[in-house]
């Protein structure tokens, strides 16, 4: 694979006329937005429409043969591998960023899972975020209705609020403000209608990034480290039925010291074929047995398991293994007693690595 692999994906989601739209027409003026390519995903059609940016002198241009009509995830796919085609052939020059905007009902995570999961894809692109729009007026009882909606916020990296200019009460959506922190305590929150709301604030969203080596793992962990948070909370003065807020949970794992990659990989491997599509998210930082120095940088969307990378050393200082995952009904007792049994801290009824190299089923899956 040549220099300019791998290529940034931001995906933009948000529900039913959140603004999607809006925001992009508005961010792709921006110039740093060239050798763009934008990937729309139209509700009602099942179909992909594409619409390949190219950097041109005059803007942005629409290559000709640009629009196909297709099936949602395969062709999501064979869309992202023909770019790649396009560039290996010369017939695009440079491709700086893919940005897919899904459906309002979409659930992001198989969007995810299908550009990080595909071998063809897994090395010409990297995830670079997730951008969440959420509509100030309509915000609460969509996330009340719809747990999709829910776990578009619960996986984002970026949760831009929109049509704050509509709502007639202040208080509610600060309420919805609120709201949005519990769900996702990592991801920024941030206004349509701020002039900073931006190309820069949206995008380089740092999970990792190969031309720096870095990876903002300070804002990404630190917090929910600190935090520890759990979607279940009520919100002080606002007493709603956020039901499906519940399901929704994201709580952080710390180990001291360093552990072997064959732990981390048990945990993964079980944690995976146990409560694999309960698992939205997950990110962290592992400091590995066999190379302690070096951090390994990981994330992962259900099943699938982004390569993983190193970082030349720690971030902020502080060694050791911190993960912070998403999940929507995964039992959190399991999750920890695994954890634990993995990096070796044996608990009361819980089996240690040993016991579970020979068993791996001694932790029930539910
Ligand atoms: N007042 C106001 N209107 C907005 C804002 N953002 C979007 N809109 C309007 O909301 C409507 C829906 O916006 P779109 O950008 O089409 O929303 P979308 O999320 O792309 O919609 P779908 O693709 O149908 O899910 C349009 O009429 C926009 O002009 C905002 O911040 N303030």
């Amino acid at each position: 694979m040549s220099s300019g692999f791998p290529i940034a994906v931001s995906v933009l989601t948000g529900f039913l006329g959140a603004g999607k739209t809006t925001l992009l027409n508005r961010l792709l003026r921006d110039p740093a937005l060239a050798d763009t390519a934008v990937i729309i995903n139209e509700f009602g059609e099942v179909a992909i429409d594409h619409l390949l940016v190219e950097q041109a002198s005059d803007g942005i241009i629409q290559l000709s043969d640009g629009c196909l009509c297709c099936t949602v995830r395969g062709e999501l796919v064979d869309t992202l591998a023909d770019l790649v085609d396009r560039l290996q052939t010369g017939r695009i020059a440079r491709l700086a960023r893919v940005v897919i905007e899904t459906t309002g009902l979409a659930d992001p995570a198989p969007v995810l899972q299908s550009i990080m999961a595909h071998p063809a894809l897994v090395h010409a692109f990297r995830l670079d975020g997730v951008i969440t729009l959420v509509d100030a007026v309509n915000g609460n009882a969509t996330l009340d209705a719809h747990v999709e909606a829910v776990k578009q916020v619960a996986v984002a990296d970026r949760i831009v609020l929109t049509k704050a200019d509509l709502a007639t009460d202040p208080r509610d959506v600060e309420a919805l403000r609120a709201r949005l922190r519990q769900i996702n305590p990592g991801a920024e929150l941030l206004d349509a209608g701020d002039r900073r709301t931006d190309v820069a604030a949206l995008f380089d969203c740092g999970l990792y990034n190969p031309a720096t080596k870095s990876a903002d793992v300070r804002r990404w962990l630190g917090e929910e480290a600190a935090h520890d948070h759990h979607g279940d909370h009520d919100h002080g003065d606002h007493d709603h039925d956020h039901r499906h807020d519940s399901r929704v949970r994201s709580y952080s794992l710390v180990h001291e010291g360093p552990v072997p990659f064959s732990a981390i990989e048990m945990f993964f491997d079980l944690l995976r074929s146990a409560h694999g599509e309960r698992l939205l998210r997950m990110k962290g930082v592992i400091e590995l047995l066999e190379d302690p120095s070096r951090p390994l940088v990981v994330h992962g969307v259900q099943k699938i398991l982004h390569p993983p990378a190193r970082l030349p050393s720690w971030p902020d200082g502080q060694r050791g293994t911190r993960l912070v995952l998403i999940t929507l009904d995964m039992p959190e007792d399991y999750v920890r007693r695994l954890f634990a049994a993995v990096t070796s801290r044996p608990s009361i009824d819980t089996p240690d690595r040993a016991a579970l190299e020979n068993n791996p089923l001694a932790i029930a899956g539910r």
